[in-house]
């Protein structure tokens, strides 16, 4: 029997967000704001693919949709062959055990009242895992598998008492303590220096190669781009100027868009030594 292509893990096909408000500081009286004007792509599974783009491109627009955090006004996204619109209920809890964000900024996305323990364990207990123990031993795994090692040490910490580097490990531990099978990294360095950056790049880069999570990587750094994903598509104003493998897309750029985002980037060279 002819082996069948496998299934993509998230198929978007033709989506539009129109905000009915411009809050970009000169809108003047523009009565509405098209952030996602008609995107379509294809994430394998196991790939990471990027999405790279200028601030105010529509990045962690596309994100949102695709976590279903906010609705698509037209067009289709599937994520493993489904249509996520519909989604309700269990269906709805499901989907959202199977695909979590890493949140750009660490000092803000952890609640600074829970502990690392509580922090990680959470999620767990909103998707019914009664056994303290079986808590227990997921939340050391995906501290461990983040890098806060041995995790029992860090389980009474607080927030405040991490680097910003171990609090993003501490959010990855949460993002990944479910096993879900995609997930999205909306900038996930963004507030840390390039060396702590580049200790993530290679976290995420090992979770995908031990856990065979799908991951898009959302950055506005091409070199981070280069480092991590399979595939990147470059996005302006809403609309993708360009896709393909990353070493040709950043080696062969087809758009003046994509050749500019290059030009502006200082640190281009940082990942390749
Ligand atoms: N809730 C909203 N209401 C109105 N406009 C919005 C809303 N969310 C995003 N926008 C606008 O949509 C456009 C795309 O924003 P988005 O945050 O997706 O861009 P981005 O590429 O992620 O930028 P950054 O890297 O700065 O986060 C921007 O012009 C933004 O002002």
């Amino acid at each position: 029997m002819p082996d069948t292509p496998a299934e993509p893990m998230v198929q978007i096909q033709g989506i539009k967000k129109t905000y009915s408000e411009d809050r970009s500081l000169f809108a003047g009286s523009a009565p509405a704001l098209t952030a996602i004007d008609g995107v379509s792509l294809c994430i394998e599974k196991g790939e990471v693919f990027g999405l790279v783009g200028a601030s105010g491109s529509g990045k962690t627009t596309l994100g949102r949709l695709l976590l279903k955090l906010e609705e698509i006004d037209a067009g289709q996204i599937r994520f493993q062959g489904k249509d996520i619109s519909g989604l309700k209920g269990a269906a709805l809890k499901d989907f959202r055990r199977r695909v979590q964000l890493i949140p750009q900024d660490p000092y803000q996305s952890l609640n600074p009242y829970m502990s690392i323990f509580d922090t990680v364990a959470e999620p767990l207990i909103i998707h019914g895992i009664r056994s303290s123990e079986a808590r227990r031993q997921k939340a050391a795994q995906a501290l461990d598998a983040a890098g806060l090692s041995p995790a029992a040490d860090f389980f009474p910490s607080y927030p405040h008492q991490l680097s910003g580097g171990q609090r993003q490990r501490a959010a990855i531990a949460r993002a990944m303590v479910l096993s879900p099978e995609f997930v999205i990294a909306d900038e996930p360095t963004s507030m840390l220096d390039a060396t702590i950056s580049f200790t993530i790049f290679k976290l995420l880069a090992d979770l995908r190669k031990t856990q065979g999570v799908t991951l898009l990587f959302i950055t506005h750094d091409l070199a981070a781009a280069r480092f991590l994903c399979d595939r990147i598509a470059v996005i302006y104003k809403g609309q993708i100027v360009e896709s393909g493998l990353s070493e040709q897309v950043i080696n062969n750029p087809g758009s003046d868009y994509t050749r500019a985002l290059i030009k502006a980037q200082p640190r281009f060279s940082f990942v390749n030594q």
